[in-house]
Parts: structure tokens; C-alpha cells; sequence
């Protein structure tokens, strides 16, 4: 594969190997293009010969094939944690669903080959974002092809619990006509808190309106035009739990909400309350859930997702006779595994061929009309950063750089992390052996010690005017490159 010059830019290791002493603190200066918004773009190292992606779950057809069009796939099911970390370093890429754990063994095991991980899915509590990071590992996601299928699996076990579908159909395939055991609740006038109002969240919700249920919402980071547009209202945790009848969980598992339904926030529910979680299980404190379903202030729970999956065969949660279970089926609809899989293919051969990566989870995403305009000065700043160690000479000295970004964009709609990423790129590879790239940068300079601050002036936009800085006192003279003006200074 041929490496575009960006690429090569962006991603591979510097030869550049002199070193000499510096002094603690330098700054750069870079003008930016009058036009658009400036927003950085992520672009992995380029390889020589076709990428290794290995594919550790099953992954729909139509995106195999989209892989193999650019790579050799490497399908390989049900790997153990040792077996996985084995092959990891042979590969280019990586993809998964919620089954397999991306720990930071694994990403320790590919030496610096594993370019990108892709989670055919939106969950990504399974992998180690960290150390993806750290490793200047890119992490993308699949965040809309299964939404409406989640959403639909929601709605099948609040409807399916509320009249006892499953333990009826038990009973009948035992033999049994039970019509006064299984007697349901209505849900038409019923209150549903839905917890977590995200993609899947609005998409219960507008189903359960159909249904004739009043539906209010949790969500801190919502915004209520969202919520207005559904015809839902945002309320606080603690309204939620004791107005609702049903509640619905579809917030993502972070340590913010790990175990946040447990003793202390079930003895706030109203009595009687019905649970469905197609989120995670790690959101709900399952031992509390027993004992809530045991003293009836639960009266029943339908469960698509479980803490450890798959869940112990003896799981009293799961043998519980007011409890539903699905084997993590939420995103299982062919619909679904088909556009996850296309969505998942195209996000990791985009990543591998060092495009945008509009669904990156620990990189900025980067809309893809701004690539063009920005290119030059990703490229521009990162040589400014191996200017800037050459004229002050050595490297490991230094502890602070200024960055000063000049453009006719109001401050607060410049995103320079890219710039500054690839500054840093320039700064540190010339004098370490570490990789730097847009995934990594911010972490590595930390790690270093190095203090990057940034100043924003605004340009006249009209055209006439010249691109000129005001000076600070300490900066030298200017170098002018195209259509930037650059200004390095060493203290
Ligand atoms: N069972 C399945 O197969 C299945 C399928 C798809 C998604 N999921 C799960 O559902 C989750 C949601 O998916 P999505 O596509 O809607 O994601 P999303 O990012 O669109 O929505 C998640 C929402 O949760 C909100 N949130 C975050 N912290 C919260 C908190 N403490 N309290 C309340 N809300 C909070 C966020 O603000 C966001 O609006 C995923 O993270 C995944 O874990 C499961
Ligand atoms: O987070 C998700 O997208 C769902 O939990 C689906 O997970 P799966 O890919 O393992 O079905």
C-alpha cells in the first residue's frame, strides 16, 4: 500500500537521531486558513504490502468482504486471552464485538503494529481505552447501524415482561394451560423513565408513546430540544426512580454509572416497578437486584445484558421466576449485523488507509471537509516542531512550548488538536524512539513532562489584509511558507 504523504507525515517514527542540549522553553507560531473550521484528522502509519485485520467475533458478509478488498482477513472465533495476545502482533488491525476483552495485554503484545481496533457495535467497555492511547492505538466504534435494533429488542421485553410471555410459553411447552397464573399488567398510561436518553434511548421512548405510555427521561448530558423533539421530559435521577412504573436502561457502562441502580437506588423506586436493561449489566448492582425482586419492590426485570457474559448456568437472576433473560441479543437482527459489519469494514480500512475517522472513541473526529484544507499545515507543523528542536538545539531539556495559532476563525471554533498533536510529533520523535501520533500526543507530552499552551488570535478575514502576527517580545523573526506565517523563538 502506498503511503499518501500525509500519512507518512502524520504517522511514521523520525530518522532524525541528533541530540542536543535545549533550553527549557520555545514557542512556535502557526496562521491558519481564513476559511471553514480547522479540525485535525487521524492518519495511521502507513505499511508496506496488504494490512493484517483480524477478526475476532463473527462479522457480517458484506463487511468481510468490503476487508478483504484491502486486506487479508484473518477470521478467528472464540480465541483465549493468551491466544489473542499471540496474534495480535502479527496483525494490522483488529475487530470485535462485546465478547472479546481488548485488554492492555493485548495491545502490549502487538509491539506497536496494531494500528487500529474496531468494535462492530457501540459498547466499547470491552476494550482498554487507555492503553489503546497510550499505544497510539485508534479505537472506532459502529454507533448507528444497530440503534433501532437495540431499541426494538427494549421494546420486545417490556411488552413480553408485562405479560409474562416467556413464563407462559414455558409453561405450555411443559405441558400446562395456565391462564390465571399469567395474568399481565397494561402499559397504556404507565410511566417509562428511560435512563440514558442516547441514540437507543429516543428510540424506546417514541416506540413506548406509541404504546400510550408517558415517558420521562434521565440523561445529564441530553440536550432538551432532543428530548422536546420526542415529546419526552428530562427529570433528575431521583424523580425517575420514584415516578416510574417501568424503567429502561441505555446508558453506556462507565465508572460513573457501574452498579448505579443498586441497594440504596432501589429502595427510592416505587414498589412494583418493572426493570429492562439492554445497556450493560455492570449499570446494575445484580445481587440488589435479587434481593429487590425478593422483597417485591421489583416486581419484575427484563434482562438482555449481564455482568459477566456469558452469566454463570446456576445465576439465581436469571432462574429468578419474575425475571426475562436474552443472551445479549439487543444488536442481533440481520438488518443490523449487516450495517454494523459495513459500518465497522469501512471505518477500519478508512483508519488503515490513513482517512478520516468520523467514529473514532479516543481520537478527535474529524468531518470530512475540513481533511484538504487543513493538510498543509498538518504537515507544516509538525516540520515547525523539528525546526523548533534544531534551532534550539538537543531535547530532553524541555519542559514548555507556546503555540501560537493565528486565524481569521473566532477562537472558541479553532480545534488545534491536531496541530498541536503533530507539534508535539515533531518536537519529541526526533529525540526518543516514541511513536507519536494524533491518538497518543497529549499523553505522551504529559508523560514527558512537556507543557504545551496555546494562544489564539483572531486575523482581519478580509482579504486585502496581510497575515501578520503581533509579536511578542521575545519572538524573533518570522518565516513565511505558503500561505502561513510561522514564528519560532527559543528562550
Ligand atoms: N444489548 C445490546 O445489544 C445493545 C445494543 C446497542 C447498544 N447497547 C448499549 O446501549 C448503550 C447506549 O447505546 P446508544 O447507541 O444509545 O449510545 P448513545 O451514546 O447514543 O447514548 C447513551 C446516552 O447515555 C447518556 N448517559 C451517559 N451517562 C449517563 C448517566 N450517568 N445517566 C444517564 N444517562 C447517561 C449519554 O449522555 C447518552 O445520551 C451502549 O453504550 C451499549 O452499551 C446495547
Ligand atoms: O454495544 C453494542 O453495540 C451491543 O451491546 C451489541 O453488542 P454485540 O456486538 O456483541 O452484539
Amino acid at each position: 500500500m502506498a503511503a499518501s504523504a500525509s500519512s507518512r507525515l502524520l504517522s511514521s517514527p523520525s530518522s532524525l537521531s541528533w541530540k542536543s542540549p535545549l533550553p527549557p522553553a520555545f514557542g512556535v507560531a502557526v496562521a491558519l486558513p481564513r476559511s471553514k473550521r480547522t479540525v485535525p484528522r487521524f492518519v495511521v502509519l502507513a505499511m508496506d504490502g496488504k494490512p493484517t485485520v483480524l477478526v475476532a467475533e463473527k462479522l457480517g458478509e458484506a463487511g468481510l468482504n468490503l476487508l478483504k478488498e484491502f486486506a487479508n482477513v484473518d477470521c478467528s472465533y472464540n480465541l483465549s486471552p493468551e491466544e489473542l495476545c499471540t496474534k495480535i502482533s502479527l496483525c494490522d488491525a483488529l475487530i470485535v464485538r462485546s465478547g472479546t476483552k481488548v485488554s492492555r495485554e493485548v495491545f502490549e503484545s502487538s509491539s506497536g503494529r496494531l494500528k487500529v481496533v474496531g468494535r462492530a457495535g457501540v459498547g466499547i467497555d470491552n476494550v482498554d481505552l487507555s492503553a489503546a492511547t497510550e499505544h497510539g492505538c485508534l479505537v472506532v466504534n459502529a454507533p448507528t447501524a444497530n440503534t433501532v435494533a437495540a431499541a426494538e429488542h427494549g421494546i420486545a421485553l417490556l411488552t413480553a415482561m408485562a405479560r409474562k410471555v416467556a413464563q407462559a410459553d414455558a409453561s405450555m411447552k411443559s405441558g400446562k394451560w395456565q391462564r390465571n397464573k399469567y395474568v399481565g399488567v397494561s402499559l397504556v398510561g404507565k410511566t417509562l423513565a428511560v435512563m440514558g436518553f442516547g441514540k437507543v434511548g429516543s428510540e424506546v421512548a417514541r416506540r413506548a408513546k406509541g404504546l400510550g405510555m408517558h415517558v420521562i427521561a434521565h440523561d445529564p448530558y441530553a440536550p432538551a430540544d432532543r428530548a422536546r423533539a420526542v415529546g419526552v421530559e428530562l427529570v433528575s435521577f431521583d424523580e425517575a426512580l420514584a415516578t416510574a412504573d417501568f424503567i429502561s436502561l441505555h446508558m453506556p457502562l462507565t465508572p460513573a454509572t457501574s452498579k448505579i441502580l443498586n441497594d440504596e437506588t432501589f429502595a427510592k423506586m416505587k414498589k412494583g416497578v418493572h426493570i429492562v436493561n439492554v445497556a450493560r449489566g455492570g449499570v446494575i448492582d445484580e445481587a440488589a437486584l435479587l434481593k429487590a425482586l425478593d422483597a417485591g419492590i421489583v416486581a419484575q426485570a427484563a434482562l438482555d445484558v449481564f455482568t459477566v457474559e456469558p452469566p454463570p448456568k446456576d445465576s439465581k437472576l436469571i432462574q429468578h421466576e419474575n425475571v426475562i433473560a436474552t443472551p445479549h441479543l439487543g444488536a442481533s437482527t440481520m438488518e443490523a449485523q449487516e450495517g454494523v459489519a459495513i459500518e465497522i469494514a469501512e471505518a477500519v480500512v478508512g483508519a488503515l488507509k490513513g482517512e478520516l475517522a468520523s467514529t473514532a472513541v479516543n481520537a478527535p473526529m474529524v468531518p470530512a471537509e475540513v481533511l484538504t484544507e487543513l493538510k498543509p499545515f498538518v504537515q507544516v507543523a509538525e516540520k515547525l516542531g523539528r525546526l523548533a528542536v534544531q534551532l534550539v538545539a538537543g531535547g530532553s531539556g524541555v519542559k514548555s512550548i507556546k503555540v501560537t495559532y493565528a486565524s481569521a476563525r473566532a477562537p472558541e471554533d479553532l480545534d488545534t488538536r491536531l496541530l498541536r498533536a503533530m507539534i508535539t510529533k515533531g518536537l519529541i520523535e526526533p529525540i526518543s524512539s516514541v511513536f507519536v501520533n494524533l491518538v497518543n500526543a497529549d499523553f505522551t507530552a504529559k508523560q514527558r513532562g512537556l507543557q504545551i499552551i496555546e494562544e489564539r488570535i483572531t486575523l482581519d478575514s478580509s482579504p486585502e489584509s496581510p497575515l501578520e502576527f503581533s509579536p511578542g517580545s521575545d519572538c524573533q523573526r518570522g518565516i513565511k511558507i505558503c500561505q502561513c506565517h510561522f514564528r519560532v523563538w527559543g528562550g
